[in-house]
């Protein structure tokens, strides 16, 4: 086979897609295409297992039908060189791993690829398989370049990513005619992402005033269907209906932190500018505007002119209009209640806990996590017609969790939230919607009321398909028994047309049952495990965080910490796991034990440009692919996904994968930090389950009240530099935390 034309390749390309698309991805379609092996496939069939996802992540295409239809086009037009060509599959001169047609694919979207990234490479029951050294230089030659590329449009799919979220600062719009927001009915919409398909022929009905929690497993399209919403993507959103997705924190700069809230009333700022200027021009100060305003509004009572009268002082024409206008300005200002506003955000920003203090602080100097407390802020003193919020919770600690309920069980518009917290849904929605086999059922009630709701109606559902099988099974038994009977032939013929009619009852599918399974901890490890004795820690230069720590942690410890941010919870777990060394006494520890955390950090941290199944080959070079892929899937993380790039997977979907690294080593204490951050329901559930048998010892910094009361059996309070225990029940705990804030 020749070497294919490179220009007539970008010639084709670039010509069917006319200008669309992500330079990037179509450059690196143009390289996937040139490869002297490419197969295109009879109908192009081949070349969209290849490229298809790229060009629907790259904007060439709009959805999957549209891609196939490209890779026919592009097989059609490029078909000389195809059939040049004169081996289909080129085999490797030794042992089973062949560098197939895949093999030109992109690394993110095949699974076989990741065998490239392990040392030996497997056969098929995962033994090393012999391969010559031409080959194996070949092979790991075109690894890095298929890396190389994948990490090309991960650059691409951030750069957008970014520059999609940027976004404007959210503005307050007043007075936008149309008579304001009512209802908003989304009828027969469908939505993909990267070509897959999550939600089919949906129709949902978002009621003014209401607050709907949207459910549904990790991965199912929640995040998907908010953007879309977010950016009016779907009909039926009157254009007047201001919707805000509280997706991205604030950007880091010189802007104190309530200003940065402020700024969203961009009619108050300017008012405000302006005002100052008119002022200044006039040499007034704002009791004048104030008396002048009060004059004014006499006037107009008494059909004057109301600008002569609020001047005064009989000056020069144009100081006679500024002076009308500074009054008019003041007016307006009175109107939207500036003066309140400062008021009202910083009162917002206390229940999320900034204290004075950190309100008057720059954005910069805060971290992620702070910076997404001040965009759910913004959101909050904006208050849009359609609030989206995606998981508020796991930024917050529990302090401001209760705040925001508070705050959202009085919000005056429509909510829609993503959320995996029950007592959260307990507490703020009046209906869920649940996102489930690409559809979208709603649910009048909280949570409690729809797993009630749900279970009820499985329960009907499966007896009314009971009852239709047996009905099934007897006509087809008297059909059958009399099929040759001539005087029963008119009651078979009716009682064939009887079970051709008979309806069958759909039964929702459920979701299989699965459990985390925690391997049990390898090697005996005698107790004491970790000690601390006297321990004190603050960071150079910062406060003491904690004063004369003394505890023992063991396989049969079951604690979970609980405290505000930025008390010290994950600097704890730091001294534990010896990341981090005590300033004062010391932390003895059982060589043998081998501790394993889990934490959002660690989840950032995987390398986005792999597939979960390439990151555990990386960390564990020595294992043996289906040992990888079963304890993978053993965390929620089933093949298919296995072989799917990292950056590709939804929030939760990550944090299995983080679970699977950690727990591989055969931890005997696991330190999790936060661990149902982003995990659905059943996932935590499943983690609850999992950690139910866990032959170890787990300490966890959570505020989820339902896998703290399900999982441990003590309360660690972290407070004032000490760490001591809560005798007393979660719920408990969270009475005395209101009272303490008065709440
Ligand atoms: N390029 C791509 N190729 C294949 N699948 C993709 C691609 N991009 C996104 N997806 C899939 O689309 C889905 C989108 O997930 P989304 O973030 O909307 O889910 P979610 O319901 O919000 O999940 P979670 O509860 O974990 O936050 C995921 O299943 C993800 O794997
Ligand atoms: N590497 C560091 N150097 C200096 N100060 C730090 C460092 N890491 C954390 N701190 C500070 O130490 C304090 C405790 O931080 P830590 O992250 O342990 O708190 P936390 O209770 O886990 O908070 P959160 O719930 O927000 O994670 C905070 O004031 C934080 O700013």
């Amino acid at each position: 086979m020749s070497t294919h034309d490179a220009e007539q390749i970008k010639k084709v390309v670039h010509g069917l897609f006319d200008g669309k698309g992500d330079p990037t991805i179509l450059d690196y379609i143009c390289g996937v295409l040139e490869d002297e092996h490419f197969e295109f496939g009879e109908q192009g069939e081949e070349a969209y297992d290849a490229i298809g996802p790229f060009l629907i992540d790259g904007h060439c295409v709009k959805n999957d039908d549209d891609a196939r239809e490209a890779c026919r086009m592009l097989a059609e037009k490029l078909s000389l060189r195809a059939t040049a060509s004169v081996p289909t599959v080129r085999a490797l001169e030794t042992g089973p791993v062949q560098l197939s047609k895949a093999d030109s694919r992109a690394v993110l979207y095949q699974e076989q690829s990741y065998r490239h990234l392990i040392q030996t490479p497997f056969g098929d029951e995962g033994k090393a398989a012999p391969m010559s050294e031409k080959d194996r230089a070949k092979f790991e030659k075109r690894a890095a370049k298929e890396e190389e590329a994948v990490r090309k449009v991960l650059a691409a799919h951030q750069a957008r990513a970014a520059h999609s979220l940027q976004g404007d600062i959210p503005t307050i719009i007043r007075n936008k005619g149309g008579g304001g927001l009512r209802d908003v009915m989304l009828e027969s919409f469908s939505l993909s992402n990267g070509g897959k398909e999550l939600v089919t022929d949906a129709t949902v009905m978002l009621a003014f005033g209401r607050r709907y929690g949207l459910i549904g497993r990790n991965g199912t399209g929640k995040t998907t269907l908010l953007r879309a919403l977010a950016g009016h993507d779907i009909k039926g959103i009157p254009s007047n209906c201001q919707v805000l997705h509280v997706e991205q924190e604030v950007v880091g700069d010189d802007t104190p932190v309530i200003e940065a809230v402020l700024a969203c009333d961009t009619e108050r700022t300017e008012l405000l500018k302006e005002e100052a200027e008119l002022m200044k021009a006039l040499n007034r100060d704002r009791k004048d505007v104030a008396a002048s305003a009060a004059a004014a509004a006499a006037a107009t009572a008494g059909a004057k002119d109301a600008a002569t009268t609020a001047n005064g002082s009989g000056g020069d024409a144009s100081e006679t209009a500024m002076a009308a206008r500074l009054v008019a300005v003041y007016q307006r200002l009175q109107e939207i209640d500036a003066d309140g506003a400062e008021a009202r955000a910083a009162s917002i920003l206390a229940g999320l806990s900034f204290d004075a203090d950190m309100m008057r602080r720059p954005t910069r100097t805060f971290s992620g996590g702070w910076r997404m407390r001040v965009a759910l802020a913004r959101a909050l003193f904006v208050e849009p017609d359609l609030l989206l919020l995606d998981e508020p919770t796991n930024h917050l600690d529990l302090h401001a969790v209760l705040w925001l309920e508070d705050y959202l069980v009085k919000w005056p518009k429509t909510l829609l939230v993503v959320s995996h917290a029950r007592e959260f849904l307990n507490v703020v929605a009046t209906d869920i919607l649940h996102l489930h086999s690409q559809k979208i059922i709603t649910y009048k009630g909280n949570y409690s009321v729809f797993e009630k709701t749900m279970t009820e109606r499985l329960r009907n559902a499966r007896k009314a398909a009971e009852a239709q099988d047996a009905k099934r099974k007897h006509v087809q038994q008297f059909i059958d028994r009399f099929r040759y009977n001539a005087n029963r032939a008119a009651l078979v013929q009716s009682r064939i047309k009887a079970l051709e009619r008979m309806a069958e009852v759909e039964v929702m599918e459920e979701d299989p049952e699965y459990v985390f399974s925690f391997p049990e901890p390898e090697g005996a490890a005698a107790p004491p495990i970790i000690g601390f004795n006297d321990v004190s820690f603050g960071y150079p230069g910062g406060p003491l965080l904690f004063k004369n720590l003394n505890f023992g942690l063991d396989l049969e410890s079951r604690f979970a910490i609980v405290g505000p941010n930025g008390i010290g919870k994950s600097t704890l777990l730091n001294l534990i796991s010896g990341k981090l060394q005590p300033t004062q006494g010391s932390i003895t520890r059982n060589t043998r034990v081998r501790l394993a955390t889990f934490s959002q950090h660690h989840v950032d941290g995987l390398d986005l440009a792999l597939t979960p199944l390439q990151v555990m080959a990386r960390t564990f070079p020595d294992a043996k692919e289906p040992e990888l892929r079963g304890h993978l899937s053993s965390f929620g993380v089933p093949a298919t996904l296995a072989g799917q790039a990292m950056y590709t997977l939804s929030g939760g979907q990550k944090s299995r994968v983080a679970f699977a690294k950690m727990t591989f080593t055969k931890p005997h204490i696991l330190l999790l930090d936060e661990p149902s951050n982003h995990l659905d329901i059943d996932a935590v559930n499943a983690l609850i389950q999992g950690l139910a048998t866990f032959k170890g010892g787990v300490l966890m910094v959570s505020h989820d009240q339902f896998l703290i009361e399900s999982t441990v059996d003590e309360l660690w309070m972290c407070e004032e530099g000490h760490v001591t225990p809560f005798h007393g029940t979660f719920d408990e705990y969270k009475q005395r935390l209101r009272a303490r804030n008065k709440m």
